[in-house]
Parts: C-alpha cells; structure tokens; sequence
C-alpha cells in the first residue's frame, strides 16, 4: 500500500519549565488520545514502560473524564521478576495508577509469572497475549496500538532495547527476551522496534538535567543510533518527546508549543 511508503513524521519536541507542568500536560494529552480512540472505536489500548514514567503519568489519575473501563493496558518491557517484586514494572503501574482507578482486571495485561524461569516461554506468552486483542480483527503484520509510553536512560536505551545489543535489529518477533540488561535486573522481556513504530502515537517523557546530552544526541544526531533515536512511527504514526527545559538544556532541536 502507497501510504507505509511514507517517510516517518519528524518528532514533535514539547519542552516545559518544570516537572509539574509536564506532569499535567502529559495528563491532558493521554486524556485526548484516550477520548478519541474511544469515540472512534469504543477502547484504548495502551502500551507503557518502566522507570520513572509511571510516577510521570499521575496526573491522569485525577482526571475525572477518562474513561477508565474503556482501556487495555500493557507492558512495553518488564523485567523478569514476580508481580508483587519491588523491581517489577506492573507492580509500579498498580502502586502509581491502576489501583487508583477503575479498569477491569482483564483488561490489565502483566507478563505470565508462573513462566519466570522460562524466558523463552514467557515473551511466547506475551506475544500471544498481544495477538488475542490486535490480530483477530485485522491481519495487519503488526499490532497498532493507540499510544506507546517510553522512557530513555541516560545511555541512549529505551524499553528493554540497549546500545549495540541484538534485539535492536530483531523485525520478526513482536515480544523479545534478553538475560544481559546493563541496566538491572537483567532479565527482561521487549517490545521489538516494530511494534513500537506501529503503533498511532509514540511518546517519550524525559525530565532531569541527567538526560541532557543524552537527548541532545537522540534528537539532534539521529544518525549515531542511539537506541531512542531507532523509533521512527511507520507512517502515519506521530512520535512526541514530552521533556522539562532541564533535559532539553543541549538541544538544537526545534520545540514546538505545546497546545491539545
Ligand atoms: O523498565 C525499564 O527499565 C524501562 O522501561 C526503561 O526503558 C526505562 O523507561 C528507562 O530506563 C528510563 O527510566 P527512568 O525514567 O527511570 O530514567
């Protein structure tokens, strides 16, 4: 089809001054996305990472015009650990944001953790998990969520997808494993690079001078690589950085205002 030929959409750069501010201006943005899914198709689905994003997505919480019973809500990465283990990234998402609203249990998809000591068996799993709720109704190649959250560490990764490790050029699995994250636990599963760039809107959130030249070198020199830099949305998808001015200090990149 003519329109997958399309070159990926530049990124959209939204700086704020503070923390705050764009805790509250993320809020809104899920919120609209959140809306609009649902008044076009009657759900949302949603794929959300670890790290400090789940404290970042508060905001939300408190909005009371989200329809909550409406969203389906999975793991981009997650480390290999029981659900009720400190390290795991649902176990943050349940503390931050599900426990205080109201989505259906079954519509809140953790990793299998009967399947921890089988990594193999376990992405398996969740890649099936995956195909329940997207390959049923269409035959597309790959998942199209609504929105995909990411956070970036400081050494350029995002999700579980390190600097020079095999999973950046992984294009046939949908769920990957590794064993060997620099960044621990070191057991982990992934969303690969393709069902990421699928999906209808992708937005990184990065706050803290610590992501600085990290930033700067993901959006300013793409051509390094660097592991955040390897999302580009397939058309017609739209990537988003939602940084605060500290992480944005170094960056050439133009800002955009931010308006819903
Ligand atoms: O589970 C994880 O470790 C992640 O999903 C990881 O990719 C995280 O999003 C980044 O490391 C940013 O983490 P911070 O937001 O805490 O810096």
């Amino acid at each position: 089809m003519a329109a997958t030929h399309q070159p990926p959409a530049a990124p959209i750069l939204i700086s704020f001054k503070g923390k705050d501010e764009l805790v509250d201006s993320l809020a809104a943005f899920v919120a609209k996305a959140s809306k609009e899914s649902i008044d076009k198709r009657g759900k949302f689905t949603v794929a959300i990472s670890g790290g400090s994003l789940p404290k970042l997505l508060g905001g939300l919480t408190k909005d009371p015009s989200v329809k909550w019973n409406k969203w389906h809500v999975y793991y981009v990465d997650e480390r290999v650990v029981p659900l009720d283990h400190p390290d795991s990234n649902h176990k943050a998402c349940v503390d931050l944001l599900w426990s205080k609203v109201s989505i259906p249990e079954d519509q809140i998809h953790p990793i299998d953790d009967n399947l921890l000591d089988d990594l193999e068996e376990l992405s398996d799993a969740y890649e099936k998990e995956l195909i329940r709720e997207f390959a049923q109704k269409d035959s597309a190649r790959f998942p199209i969520f609504d929105l995909i959250l990411l956070g970036m560490g400081p050494d350029g990764h995002t999700a579980s997808l390190f600097p020079g490790h095999e999973l950046l050029s992984e294009c046939d699995r949908w769920v990957a494993y590794l064993e060997d994250s620099p960044k621990p636990p070191p057991k982990r599963i992934t969303f690969t690079y393709p069902v990421i760039n699928h999906a209808a809107r992708i937005v990184f959130v990065a706050a803290g001078g610590e992501k600085a030249d990290t930033l700067k070198t993901v959006l300013d020199e793409p051509e390094a690589g660097l592991p955040s830099a390897r999302v580009k949305p397939v058309f017609p998808g739209q990537l988003y950085w939602f940084v605060d001015d500290a992480a944005a200090a170094k960056v050439e990149f133009p800002r955009t205002p931010f308006k819903l």
